[in-house]
């Protein structure tokens, strides 16, 4: 077959998780604290393109006082057990549960998928606070491939932006501690011309 070899061995397209000890935390008080590795896998833009194709995304209304609204971005959601759409996904599941074993002490069991198809897609401020994050520490750990996007965390009480990620291209971010309910997230629209992002987020049973 003319062809297969080049593209099989093409280092650039072939998806690959990094060594996760390159992590960095930085604190945001209050027993928040986020962990950030850019660039954990290569070939993430290979991953999206398929991740584009093969999920079957659903877009969603919510109800927002009186009428009827779409949710900003495309949604599919796996829960404990289900299989994920790309081996690289469970791979990456399992190693942020080895990774973390001691500190978070459950694994991390379900995987949100969010597709951005440009900058007027966003998720308003917000913590995630389903199950045990709405009263104990937990973990959520997010991959991104496509396009970065800027990740946002301030304090649910008031306060200004305390950080800001952009987050694409195969980076990798944990928000931990309390990071759930004393900071909230989102990421805001953009006026910029940016292109569709994936962000996987993985969660432990029941926290949503
Ligand atoms: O897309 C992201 O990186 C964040 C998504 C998010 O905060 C959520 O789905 O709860
Ligand atoms: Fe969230």
């Amino acid at each position: 077959m003319p062809g297969l070899q080049g593209s099989l061995f093409d280092q650039g397209d072939e998806i690959r998780l990094g060594p996760l000890p390159g992590l960095r935390r930085t604190a945001l008080g209050a027993g928040a604290w986020v962990d950030h590795l850019p660039g954990w896998l290569s070939g993430a833009d290979t991953l999206f393109e398929r991740l584009a194709e093969d999920v079957p995304w659903r877009a969603e209304r919510r109800q927002m006082y009186e009428r009827e609204v779409d949710v900003p971005r495309l949604l599919a959601f796996y829960g404990e057990g289900e299989p994920l759409p790309h081996p690289v996904l469970t791979e990456a599941r399992d190693a942020l549960t080895r990774h973390y074993a001691a500190e978070l002490g459950e694994p991390f069991a379900t995987a949100g998928l969010c597709l951005y198809r440009d900058g007027r897609d966003s998720v308003a401020w917000h913590g995630d606070r389903i199950g045990r994050s709405a009263t104990e520490d937990t973990m959520v750990a997010i991959l991104s491939v496509g396009d970065p996007r800027d990740l946002v965390l301030r304090p649910r009480d008031g306060g200004a932006t305390l950080l800001r990620l952009p987050l694409g291209h195969g980076d990798l971010v944990v928000m931990g501690g309390s990071c759930q309910r004393t900071m909230e997230h989102a990421i805001p629209k953009s006026r910029r011309a940016v292109g569709p992002r994936i962000s996987i987020q993985y969660r432990p049973r029941g926290v949503g």
